[in-house]
């Protein structure tokens, strides 16, 4: 990891820096990708079987998890990590929740209520990472907003091992989201199937969930495509930017950037920080804890696109994070909540040294499907709300649109829309003519 000190880049520099590793156009798997968006269209099943076949090495008969696997997956889980699911989901509906929007009401003339009345988005589909390892965790992140929302038909896809089974944790806690469709299918192959709908995948109105390249890329083209469904957000690979001042413990930022970094080869991690010493600590110590990972290999890949950046003071560094719009921010610094007030942009944001990442990957009760690739510079984390519709509801009296009919055919008028006027006009003469 090479530090550098943002005040001696120059402007290019500054920008190059800042940009993600999977962020320059992969037009080879674009071209992938689509084609097996075309082959799912054509050939639907028969197409998923192959491709999951080819790409996970997996034969399927059927594509939907047997009935039997649930209560198979509950048997086998130890009952600590059971628990651990459940108190996780109980903190996340609970945040959830608190969370969620309300309906609205209010009177804007006499006589004119306006409202705003929430719906269902009917039929959504969830995936679940399970490439480089299955995350139940994600399961909850989608299973518990969608049950909150009233979602009628909510499915899951998420990639097969290689003799066919889901890992059981992902089905306990689909499960306890009240989800039970689930289907073996992952990559661009499973997000196909749920936009465009198979024989044996039902289309869905609106796709959730994170995932690799492959199935970001996949999102975003069914999305594009006339008629396709809506998605979430671009929730690619992981990132986390922490924001550190010379009183932090390098052990804990160390421990923090690796964490986000063992997700995947393409996952990002930054520091910034006003001390020098620290960010020559936080190196040594990134190299003495990474060489203890299961997944060493992978977080050294992500590492090779990390950056330890040394700024003049913690407001150039909420300047600099604001610009990145990371996916995740930490901040550890002696006054965070000072430090907040500063930032503009970002998924979910870490107050202080005892507020690791990894607790809102799991269980603070905040959504981890979040916006990456600096999208968090207008998209937020999925909630409640992204499984709703707000439809917005108005009524009026005969006085109500006595009091407002004049301002409506103004405006009409300047606009030259004259049926818009004559709407109006109408009733008013009807009102007129009935007093
Ligand atoms: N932004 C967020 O909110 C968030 C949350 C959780 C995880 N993540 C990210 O999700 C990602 C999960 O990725 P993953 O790989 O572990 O699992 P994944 O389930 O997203 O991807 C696995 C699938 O990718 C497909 N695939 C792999 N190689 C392919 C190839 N050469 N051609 C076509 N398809 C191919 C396969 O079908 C496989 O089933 C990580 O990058 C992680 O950082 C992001
Ligand atoms: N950090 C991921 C979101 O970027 C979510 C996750 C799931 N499990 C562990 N982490
Ligand atoms: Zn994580």
């Amino acid at each position: 990891m090479n530090i550098v000190d943002w005040n001696a880049l120059d402007a290019a520099t500054r920008n190059a820096l800042l940009e993600r590793p999977a962020q320059t156009q992969n037009v080879e798997r674009a071209q992938a990708v689509a084609r097996i968006i075309a082959q799912v269209g054509q050939e639907g099943d028969a197409a998923l079987k192959r491709l999951t076949a080819q790409l996970d090495g997996c034969e399927l008969d059927a594509l939907a998890v047997p009935g039997e696997a649930f209560d198979a997956a509950e048997a086998l889980l130890d009952a600590t990590l059971k628990k651990a699911i459940a108190d996780a989901r109980t903190r996340i509906e609970t945040f959830h929740r608190a969370a969620a929007p309300q309906p609205v009401r209010v009177e804007t003339a006499p006589g004119v209520l306006c409202e705003r009345v929430l719906r269902p988005v009917t039929r959504v589909g969830l995936y679940v990472p399970a490439g480089t390892a299955p995350l139940p965790s994600t399961a909850l992140m989608l299973g518990v907003p969608a049950q909150l929302a009233g979602c009628r038909e909510v499915v899951l896809c998420t990639p097969p091992r290689a003799d066919g089974s889901v890992d059981p944790a992902v089905l306990y806690a689909a499960r306890l989201c009240g989800i039970e469709r689930v289907f073996r299918l992952g990559g661009a192959q499973a997000v196909a199937a749920m936009a465009l709908g198979t024989e044996s995948v039902p289309r869905c109105d609106k796709l959730f969930g994170p995932g690799n390249g492959w199935v970001t890329e996949a999102k975003q083209q069914v999305s594009a495509a006339p008629g396709g469904p809506a998605i979430d957000m671009p929730a690619g690979p992981s990132e986390v930017l922490v924001i550190a001042d010379a009183k932090a413990d390098p052990r804990f930022v160390a421990a923090d950037l690796l964490s986000q970094a063992e997700h995947g080869p393409d996952s990002q991690v930054l520091l910034l920080t006003d001390a020098r010493e620290q960010a020559d600590a936080v190196v040594a110590e990134v190299e003495r804890q990474v060489a203890q990972l299961p997944r060493a290999d992978t977080a050294r890949k992500a590492l090779s696109a990390s950056r330890v950046i040394r700024v003049e003071s913690l407001a150039q560094a909420a300047k600099v994070s604001n610009a990145y719009a990371p996916e995740h921010l930490i901040l550890n610094v002696s006054d965070p909540r000072a430090l907040l007030t500063q930032i503009d942009s970002a998924g979910s944001i870490f107050l202080g040294a005892w507020s690791p990442e990894s607790v809102g990957d799991y269980c603070s009760g905040t959504n981890h499907v979040l916006p990456t690739y600096g999208h968090a510079r207008a998209w937020s984390g999925v909630s409640v709300a992204s499984f709703q519709k707000q439809i917005t509801v108005q009524e009026l009296s005969g006085d109500g649109l006595r009091g407002i009919g004049a301002c409506a055919l103004t405006l009409a008028e300047a606009e030259g829309l004259e049926a818009h006027a004559q709407a109006v006009r109408l009733r008013l003469a009807e009102l007129e003519a009935t007093a």
